[in-house]
This record gives structure tokens, sequence and C-alpha cells, in this order.
């Protein structure tokens, strides 16, 4: 089943783009990432799927309902993390968190306990004498507090130390292992790469590809780097597939796209002392779709 369905979705502000024709589905119990550099459209999608902003055209369904019609249905069963979370300075972070907490048919204050003690949050401070990384731990809270069937995070970690990012991504598996479905959108493609089975990547309002994490990186190319006996000749890897060649003394790098057996032949023929094959990073993935889509 899936849980979120966007079909052809465009927003946009007066004349300015948010987002173009962009579809995508979310099954059930995946973490699906959601990528794209500052203004791609990211914000603007999940606030969407939120109905805190309504779309131009196009539609979207969660929970197999239409978002706009129920949406005070479906907020219900929804965790929802903003990118940026303002708050009453003058409450206490427990009387906000039970604030929020009013809102569901269920008490929720032992998981709220529970999270609060993970993410390490004192809920007897003043929101107003809290560090933004602290209020980003209220914004946490609030969000899972209700033990929610649907994540939903907009650039969830900005802020957080890597002992807390790593904390709070232990929760978020956690859940995922119960079976919540989490939509995590960020620009940082090493916490997508961590904590994803699929990718949508977003770039000036429109979707360019939607894959699994071990497609995009099987897929794509390699980087194979050698160091051979005796010196080798610039043209020796002039071959289909293969670019970015750099040679300096014995050792040769280069990328390959392709099939690898084709680069097997020739290096049979060679005296190799040292060989590398690696595969690229997400980030090197990115920045290869990027270049291709412009
Ligand atoms: N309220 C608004 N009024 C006008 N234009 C807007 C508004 N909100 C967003 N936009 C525009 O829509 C586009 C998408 O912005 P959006 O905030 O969705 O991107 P994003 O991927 O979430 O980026 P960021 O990581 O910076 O939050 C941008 O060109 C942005 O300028």
């Amino acid at each position: 089943m899936n849980v979120i369905e966007v079909k052809n979705l465009t927003k946009t502000y007066g004349n300015a783009r948010g987002i173009t024709n962009v579809s995508f589905a979310v099954e059930e119990g995946e973490i699906f990432g959601f990528i794209g550099p500052n203004g791609a459209g990211k914000s603007t999608t999940i606030r969407t799927l939120l109905s805190l902003i309504y779309p131009t055209s196009g539609n979207v369904t969660i929970f197999g309902k239409d978002a706009v019609k129920y949406a005070p249905e479906i907020k219900k069963e929804i965790g929802y993390l903003p990118s940026e979370v303002f708050y009453y300075d003058n409450m206490k972070v427990k009387d906000l968190l039970k604030y929020s907490a009013s809102f569901y048919k269920k008490d929720c204050s032992k998981r709220m306990h529970e999270l609060a003690e993970i993410m390490n949050l004192d809920v007897n401070k003043k929101i107003d004498d809290l560090s933004f990384g602290n209020k980003k731990k209220v914004g946490i809270v609030q969000g899972l507090l209700h033990e929610p069937k649907l994540i939903i995070l907009d650039e969830p970690t900005s802020g957080l130390d890597p002992l807390m990012q790593q904390k709070f991504f232990d929760i978020l598996k956690e859940e995922n292992k119960k079976g919540t479905t989490i939509l995590f959108s960020s620009h940082i493609l090493s916490e997508v790469q961590r904590l994803c089975d699929r990718v949508a990547i977003i770039k000036e309002g429109r979707l360019i590809a939607l894959e699994k994490i071990s497609t995009l990186q099987e897929n794509n190319y390699k980087k194979i780097k050698l160091e051979t006996k005796e010196s080798i000749n610039d043209k020796f890897f002039n071959l289909p597939g293969v670019s970015k060649i750099e040679l300096r003394d014995h050792i040769v790098s280069f990328l390959f796209r392709g099939n690898i057996n084709v680069i097997m032949k020739k290096l049979a023929g060679l005296q190799l002392t040292n060989l590398l094959i690696e595969e690229p990073d997400l980030e090197e993935i990115f920045m290869h779709y990027y270049e291709k889509e412009s």
C-alpha cells in the first residue's frame, strides 16, 4: 500500500516557481529520502502534503485519502518536524509538550518522557532558555510523542550535534521497525544514504530521479585506480565509458561507466602492483545527476 501518493503536483507562488508536476509514491514502512539543494522545492512539497498550503494543480493522497479534504483526520496520524521551529518562549517545555499531546485522543505522556530522556531534554526548562539545538529536540519530541503512522521530517538534523543526530536516527530506525513510514527531506546526502531505502532528487522544482539508494550506487560509474610496474601510455584507457583519466608516474585513475569486463580485459595485459575499484558515494552521484541535467 502507498502511504503517500503525489500526482502531478504543481504549486506556484504568484509568478514565482514553487514545484512543477511532481509525482511520487511512498510505500508503507519505507524510509523515503527527498533531496535537493536550497530552493529546490522540498519544503513546498512537504507543506502541500500537510495541507499547510494548497496545490495550484495536481493532488496528494495520504493513507489513501485526499490530503486537502481529510486534512484534520490525516494530521492526527502524522508526526511533522518543520525545518524551523518557533515557540511561545515563555512556556516551559513540559507545558508545551502537554499542550501538544492534548490534541490526540490518547495518553502520550509515557512516550513523551521516554523521548525527552533519550534526547537528553530537560522538560522543566523554559523554552526561552534553550539553545537552538535544544529547541530542535523539543520539536522532535513534539512530533513523535503520539507515535504517528507517518513521520515527515523537513531538514531535521540542522542544529543537532553528531551524538544527538545519532540518537535521533536510532529513534527513527526503531519507529520504522514498528512499521512507521518516514519521509525524510535533506540536502545532506550522507544522512539520506545512511537512513533511506529510496530517494527522490528534486531540482528547480522538478523531480529528476527516483531510485533505490542501492541502484543509484550500482548503476553509476566506478572509480578505478591502479598502479603498474611499467609506465602506461595516456591513450591506453581511451575506451568508451572512461572519463576523467589522471596519469601520474605509474598511477592511473579514472571513472568508468559500462561493462566492467571491458576494463578487466584491458587490465589483464598489464603488470599491476595495486588496484582499487570503488563505488562513488551519494554525493558524487548527486553531482553527476545535476551536471547531466543542467
Ligand atoms: N512563500 C513563498 N513565496 C514565494 N516564493 C516562495 C515561497 N516559498 C517558497 N518559494 C519559492 O519556491 C521555491 C522552492 O522553495 P522551497 O522552500 O520549497 O525549497 P527547499 O527545497 O525547501 O529549500 P530550502 O532547503 O532552502 O528550504 C523557491 O524558488 C522559493 O523561492
